[in-house]
């Protein structure tokens, strides 16, 4: 995806940081902001589409839930062969699925894509062989998030997969200060500066709320995933396989 206009909206000192939102802000500089702050994203979204081709099953749906500028959605329509399959992108940011919509108009891989402004709490998921949530259950309350991964195991079908990515904590306090480091190190090598990072990590206090693996594990296992585990990390970035 083109990466469109680089992001500084935390390089001047602001007096009061404001909560993160995905607005029309951030959506002007998202491809430049997720690929310079996301270790392993654009493998992890390249890989999506891999899983997409070896797990969509015929005349099934495939979600994006949480798609922003439709990356996954994307990376999927590409590589799905099987016959019928539907992508079903949904985002509840006005702006980011105002802008999604001229980024799929533009692509024209003949899998359909229906892209929906709605909260994933209110999505139907039915008939789905793939389900995407890429570094989007990280923003949902912790209290939500096991009857938002019980809806998408109900919808899916046998054999199906979800693929979740998530920004992660860890057990042990000093290991997980050091993925915080280098994960830091890794956006200033990316040409963000001391303050951009610092404001950055205070607008995200409290709006993107991060688990440890071992939690995202157990609670997948508990809705009755049959197979559960990590496939990609980097530092604090993670994301999972789980199959039905
Ligand atoms: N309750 C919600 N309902 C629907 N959407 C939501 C909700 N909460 C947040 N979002 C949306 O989830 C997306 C998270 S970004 C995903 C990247 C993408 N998956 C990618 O592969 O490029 C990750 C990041 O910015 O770290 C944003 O577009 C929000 O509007
Ligand atoms: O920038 C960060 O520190 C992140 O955790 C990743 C991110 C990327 C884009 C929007 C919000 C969070």
């Amino acid at each position: 995806m083109a990466r469109g206009n680089k992001d500084n909206i935390y390089s001047n000192p602001l007096g009061d940081v404001t909560g993160f939102q995905f607005d029309n802000k951030v959506v002007d500089v998202f491809p430049d902001m997720i690929q310079r702050s996301v270790p392993g994203y654009t493998t992890i979204v390249a890989m999506i589409g891999t899983l997409a081709e070896r797990y969509a099953q015929s005349g099934s749906q495939c979600y994006d839930l949480g798609a922003s500028l439709g990356a996954a959605t994307l990376a999927m329509r590409h590589r799905i062969p099987a016959a019928d399959c539907k992508i079903i992108a949904v985002d509840n940011s006005e702006a980011m699925v105002e802008r999604c919509q001229t980024v799929i108009a533009a692509d024209s891989a003949p899998v359909p894509v229906e892209l929906l402004c709605q909260d994933i709490q209110d999505a139907r998921i039915e008939n789905a062989s793939v389900v995407v949530l890429n570094f989007t259950l990280q923003f949902i309350a912790v209290e939500q998030r096991k009857a938002i991964l019980q809806k998408i195991f109900e919808g899916l079908r046998p054999g199906g997969v979800l693929i979740i990515s998530e920004k992660v904590i860890f057990e042990d306090a000093a290991h997980g200060e050091l993925m915080i480091d280098l994960h830091h190190a890794f956006k200033a090598a990316n040409g963000y500066s001391a303050l951009e990072i610092a404001q950055k990590r205070t607008a995200l206090e409290n709006v993107l709320i991060p688990e440890t693996l071992g939690q995202h594990r157990d609670r997948l296992r508990e809705i009755g995933f049959s197979s559960v585990d990590v496939w990609f990390q980097c530092f604090n970035f993670a994301s999972m396989i789980a199959i039905k």
